[in-house]
């Protein structure tokens, strides 16, 4: 398969030492090219600067689509000079996946505050810039792991601005996404939804808040129409349970931390962020920059080694389909 593009993340961070980590592991079984500056890689990393993508698959060092973003990294500390480099790594590693140089794109974590504060960047999250590059009005978070998958409705919004930003619309098209989806990239042919509440027990009957009763229960009812095999909308607070989560194959929830706090407490290591809607592969590991051990050897890259091999897997299975 072609390689896959892994943009840098921010320098500061663990981005270079989990990637250059999961190449060590998964080299000779998934190819993969880094675009970054080699001088934010861990001190003594072997790697080589790759001219044509095509040889990074085979590379005798660690692949390195190199760029220089001026000044060295400081471990824990975002500079705000490299702020343009981490956006341009990200719109680089699209247009190598859109131009088919690369199969799909796996994005390390970013310091969303250090790129507004440093490059204005105008988006909250991979997921958004992603979206706005391929031009795409929706786009579907998902977190998976082996026991669990979640979609947050609404994604990186402040927690006051959710009510009005759950729209029958968005609700919509993030459960049709979500469906297509799990048809396609995960290969369940009949997918079971489960849909939270957002009010505490689902609104208790319009007793504890009427998002229920005017938005979820009629769109749920509209799509169950269609065909669709959708649970809820359920208690938040008891759908996450063994039981409860054998009953569906993905959970959509109504914001950012109703869904991703299931899954990071049940595997904050084998998790994966995968974005559905684009027209191409996007992965990316489950949690973020870690400033508190970056540069210290301390960093766990099993969730960048399942979010390569996930991109891998959903490339090679909609190349086949
Ligand atoms: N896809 C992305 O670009 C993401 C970016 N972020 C960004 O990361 C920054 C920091 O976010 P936090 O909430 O502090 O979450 P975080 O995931 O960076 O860190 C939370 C805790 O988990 C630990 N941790 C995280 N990843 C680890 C790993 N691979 N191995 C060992 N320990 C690990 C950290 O040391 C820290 O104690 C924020 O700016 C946030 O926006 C957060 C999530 C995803
Ligand atoms: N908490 C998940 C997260 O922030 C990831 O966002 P994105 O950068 O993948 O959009």
């Amino acid at each position: 398969m072609r390689p896959i593009a892994i943009s840098c993340g921010e320098p500061a961070g663990i981005g270079p030492e989990i990637a250059l980590a999961a190449w060590q592991t998964l080299r000779g079984e998934v190819p993969m090219v880094w675009i970054g500056d080699p001088r934010h890689l861990p001190q003594g990393t072997d790697w080589v600067g790759v001219a044509d993508i095509a040889d990074a698959a085979t590379a005798p060092a660690f692949p390195v689509l190199e760029r220089d973003f001026g000044p060295p990294r400081v471990p824990g500390t975002p500079d705000p000079r490299h702020a343009q480099g981490v956006i341009d790594a990200i719109k680089d590693a699209v247009s190598l996946v859109q131009s088919g140089a690369c199969s799909a794109l796996c994005t390390a974590p970013i310091h969303k505050q250090a790129l507004i504060d440093g490059a204005g960047f105008a988006y909250p999250g991979h997921t958004e810039y992603l979206a706005a590059l391929a031009g795409r009005d929706s786009v579907v978070m998902m977190l998976a792991c082996e026991m669990l998958r979640v979609v947050p409705a609404t994604i990186h919004i402040p927690l006051a601005q959710v009510p009005e930003q759950l729209t029958a619309a968005t609700l919509t098209d993030t459960i049709l996404i979500t469906h297509a989806a799990l048809i396609r990239d995960f290969g369940i042919p009949a997918p079971r939804l489960a849909v939270a509440g957002l009010n505490p027990h689902a609104g208790e009957g319009g007793k504890i808040g009427q998002e229920e009763l005017d938005l979820i229960i009629p769109t749920l009812a509209a799509l169950r129409a269609e065909g669709l095999s959708i649970a809820g909308p359920l208690s938040a607070d008891t759908m996450f349970h063994p039981a409860a989560r054998a009953q569906y194959d993905a959970a959509i929830c109504m914001y950012h931390d109703q869904a991703l706090i299931p899954i990071k407490t049940l595997d904050f290591s084998g998790g994966v962020n995968v974005t559905f809607g684009l027209p191409f592969v996007r992965t990316s590991p489950d949690h973020g920059t870690a400033f508190d051990i970056a540069g210290t050897g301390r960093a766990d890259a099993t969730s960048m080694i399942a979010a390569l091999r996930m991109a891998a897997q959903m490339a090679t299975a909609r190349a086949q389909g």
